[in-house]
């Protein structure tokens, strides 16, 4: 059951899972297949029927600073004019899968045997990963049922999982214009007719988690009603964990982890405990599973001791290595009145299509705001610097857009955006705590652009959405550019004044081979140092994918969750 009430929870469960996010729910889902109990402790409530939520042209309403938001920003960012960025986080069931973007992406063949490579386990390998692949994915028709021959290659992705996702479902002449360019360039922007094949390179379709154009988040597959009806799985929400601690009669040479404190809205907020008398599985995600392990004293001792909290495990690598995908929005003014500022500038327009979503679920508000992605390499890339996964795999993004995103549109004028990420990245930050106080926010640095990598990948991907936007197929269509920047100097500035994250904080709390001192948890996920403890979710990737990583999020999960079933 899901419940917001304390009183129907008991005191011990085999397993308990804190946060009900991306990964958390899957956890839950598999490990209720078998006879254990599970406790999922969610912070946030459940809002998988709120239309922010649902509509997936309005995810760009889910977040920033929400009711559905952590609302975190960054500290401010040294090579970015010292702007403090949004940060935002699902804080809700479903976690961030019920705020984000829902591209579906799953990151390249070399990207996994990467994760082979850095933990030394061969299950973590693209071949071995195929079948998470297929339990977590079910391929649907788009919302307007067109043919997808020439889109998508069926053959391979999922059909029978548990989260539902499909192409765009609302085309018009922009698609077609966008896709044209592959034709037109190829050389530079080759087609690529399904990017999550083995190889993604190239400009393809934006795969996406959604079904008859609606979101498909891990709230609403994992956690559907014949699942969330299991007699063996109670999901709390409103419930902030704030630590985990040692069972009173752990051993102080590997302690056993096996409490769970947390305090519950509507109970006055004193603190609550549970046992799991199995393990507790961590899934608050890439800034939250970190906060929580420093809080519990695993971490860096002499930090902890500076901050007074008692170390119980050094964990050095606690907080450290967060990776995260900056990007830069690129704006073109353009001879049209069939861009999104049709409706995003016109409450009256807006609100029919909010009832054709309704009627028919038809219309432009089945789609996310970005129907085609393009991943792309450098080119003369000098092998020995090269931090991508291979020569298969992208070192940046562009995100194509029929409109202004993400922020209101001007008052005039219809607009082309595209987007460009870097997607390897070789900045390191970080994520600490700044008081003993576990309801306190976070000091989150992903200390974006401080290599001289990044600056200069980061400006070659920006050229390169410009030289999309060359191709001749927009010669008729873009009036000018929203920037006049030209010079390295001016790009670089640009980049500086713009630049923000995809949100796609990775590695904080990251994977490592057994026997490695570096890292928080050994391939099994378990983490080091201590027993009972296991993190499943964004924060243990060994490194951050070139995709977006939800889809790395679920097979992590499906694949961990067979891994806590072999233990027990
Ligand atoms: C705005 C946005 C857009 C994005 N777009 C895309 C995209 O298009 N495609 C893509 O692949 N990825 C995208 N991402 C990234 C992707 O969604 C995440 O990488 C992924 O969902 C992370 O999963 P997770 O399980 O690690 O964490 P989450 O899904 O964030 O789950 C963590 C859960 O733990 C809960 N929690 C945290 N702390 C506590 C606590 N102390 N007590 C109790 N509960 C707690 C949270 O409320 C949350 O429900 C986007 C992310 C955001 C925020």
């Amino acid at each position: 059951k899901i419940t917001a009430s304390v009183g129907e929870v008991n005191q011990t469960y085999d397993f308990v899972v804190v946060g009900g996010g991306t990964a958390g729910l899957v956890i839950a889902n598999r490990l209720t297949e078998e006879d254990f109990t599970v406790l999922v402790l969610e912070a946030g409530g459940d809002h998988s029927q709120d239309m922010n939520i649902t509509i997936p042209f309005f995810c760009q309403n889910a977040a920033p600073f929400t009711e559905y938001d952590w609302n975190y920003t960054t500290v401010p960012q040294n090579n970015l004019e010292n702007r403090e960025l949004v940060y935002p986080r699902g804080f809700l069931l479903g976690g961030s899968s019920s705020i984000n973007y829902m591209a579906y992406t799953r990151a390249s063949k070399e990207d996994w045997d990467l994760f082979e490579t850095e933990t030394g386990d061969g299950g973590w390998s693209w071949d071995a990963i195929q079948k998470y692949i297929f339990r977590n994915e079910k391929l649907t028709p788009p919302a307007d049922h067109r043919n997808v021959r020439g889109e998508i290659n069926p053959a391979i992705h999922g059909h029978h999982g548990v989260n539902k996702d499909s192409l765009p479902g609302f085309i018009d002449s922009f698609d077609t214009m966008v896709i044209q360019v592959s034709n037109e360039l190829p050389e530079i922007f080759p087609y690529n007719s399904d990017p999550n094949g083995p190889v993604n390179l190239g400009l393809g379709w934006d795969l996406g988690t959604m079904f008859n154009g609606s979101r498909s988040s891990s709230a609403t597959s994992y956690l559907a009603p014949q699942f969330a009806s299991r007699q063996n799985l109670d999901v709390l929400i409103g419930a902030r964990v704030t630590k985990i601690l040692p069972s009173p009669n752990s051993t102080d040479q590997r302690p056993n982890f096996s409490v769970v404190e947390f305090l519950h809205n509507g109970d006055d907020l004193s603190v609550q405990t549970v046992t799991a008398s199995k393990e507790i599985i961590l899934s608050a995600g890439s800034i939250n599973t970190p906060v929580i392990l420093l809080h519990s004293g695993i971490g860096d001792t002499s930090e902890l001791l500076a901050m007074n909290i008692t170390p119980i495990v050094n964990a050095s690598s606690v907080g450290k290595n967060l990776t995260d995908h900056p990007i830069v929005g690129n704006t073109w003014l353009v001879n049209s009145t069939e861009t999104y500022e049709r409706f995003t500038r016109n409450a009256t327009k807006l609100a029919e299509l909010v009832e054709e979503w309704n009627n028919s679920r038809t219309g432009p508000l089945v789609d996310t705001v970005v129907n085609q992605l393009a991943w792309l390499r450098l080119p003369d890339i000098d092998p020995a610097e090269d931090p991508s996964a291979g020569p298969d795999s992208a070192h940046f993004e562009l995100l194509f857009a029929n409109g202004v995103i993400l922020t209101a549109p001007p008052a005039e004028g219809n607009f082309m955006g595209i987007s460009a990420a870097l997607v390897t990245p070789t900045s390191r930050g970080t994520v600490t705590i700044n008081s003993t106080n576990p309801l306190d926010p976070p000091l989150i640095n992903p200390n974006f652009l401080d290599t001289k990598f990044d600056k200069n990948a980061m400006r070659s991907a920006v050229l390169a959405a410009r030289n999309f936007a060359a191709a001749p197929v927009f010669s008729d269509y873009i009036i000018s550019s929203t920037t006049n920047s030209t010079t390295d100097a001016e790009i670089d500035a640009y980049i500086q004044s713009m630049a923000e994250s995809v949100f796609h904080p990775v590695s904080t709390a990251k994977m490592s081979p057994a026997d490695a001192e570096y890292g928080v948890v050994d391939p099994d996920l378990k983490v080091k140092g201590v027993t009972g403890l296991r993190i499943v979710d964004a924060s243990v990737l060994p490194h951050i994918p070139a995709a977006h990583p939800q889809a790395v999020v679920y097979i992590f999960a499906e694949r961990g969750s067979d891994l806590i079933k072999e233990s027990w």
